[in-house]
């Protein structure tokens, strides 16, 4: 019997690494066979053309790699994170949780394209490409970390502070970060993910009130 892949999805610097480990630790607690994954798997070789892309190799705005050849980057490493790291798992019926997922790139590289008709042929492009031709498996069910973009900006800017890390091309580009926003409504409405606010205004709500609604969609989808 297959597992249940549970995608944590939002934009940059909205809490879903911070959520996905509290859900893996709060459902390793009551029990479950769960295991925790990461897209891009930056410590993986198989991030290689992720990593100069996002480092600027290609070009230092998002739109200087067009959202196909963008999209294959990291459709190849969440490729190489299944075959080697992950599918014998599902397969044996645990528990994968994955920060980011297929949805990244339905977002993040979907908005690349502005006029309706070849973004919708896009959409199309890559779940046929990823979930059919690769292979990878459709998750059961997607939640979508809602944090307010204006709010996300702070947290990544604290951040890059904290750890004095440089950003990636992505996050350097604060139009861009708020067009994937509102990408990850339409997108969220279109495909049925599940949607947890983040914010109050201007700023975030606290962790665990976020992670207490997050664990009830995935309690309830464990229960089904
Ligand atoms: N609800 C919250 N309140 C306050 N700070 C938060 C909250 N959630 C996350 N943070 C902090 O904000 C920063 C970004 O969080 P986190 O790394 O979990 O986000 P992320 O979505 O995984 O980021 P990225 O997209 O860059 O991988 C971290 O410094 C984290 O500690
Ligand atoms: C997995 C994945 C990611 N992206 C984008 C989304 C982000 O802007 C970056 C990754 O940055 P993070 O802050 O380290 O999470 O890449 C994408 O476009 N497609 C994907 O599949």
């Amino acid at each position: 019997m297959k597992g249940k892949l549970i995608i944590i999805e939002a934009g940059d610097g909205s809490g879903k690494a911070t959520q996905t480990k509290a859900l893996y630790d709060h459902l390793q607690a009551d029990g479950h066979r769960v295991h925790r994954i990461e897209f891009p798997d930056y410590k993986d070789d198989s991030s290689a053309l992720v990593r100069m892309y996002l480092g600027g190799a290609f070009g230092e705005k998002a739109a200087d790699v067009n959202a196909y050849a963008a999209s294959t980057f990291f459709a190849v490493d969440r490729f190489a994170s299944y075959q080697r790291k992950w599918r014998d798992y599902y397969e044996a019926g645990d528990i994968i949780l994955a920060d980011r997922y297929t949805t990244s790139n339905m977002v993040h590289q979907a908005v690349k394209l502005t006029d309706k008709t070849e973004r919708e042929n896009f959409l199309d492009w890559l779940w046929d490409f990823e979930f059919t031709k690769m292979g990878l498996p459709v998750p059961d069910k997607v939640i979508f970390l809602d944090m307010a973009p204006e709010v996300a900006d702070k947290l990544i800017a604290a951040r890059a502070e904290e750890t004095a890390t440089k950003k990636d091309i992505h996050e350097r580009d604060t139009d861009y970060l708020h067009r994937c926003h509102n990408a990850y409504l339409e997108l969220a409405d279109k495909y049925k993910w599940d949607k947890v606010i983040c914010n109050e205004g201007n700023n975030p709500r606290k962790i665990e009130d976020i992670h207490r609604d997050v664990y009830k969609l995935v309690d309830k989808l464990l229960k089904e």
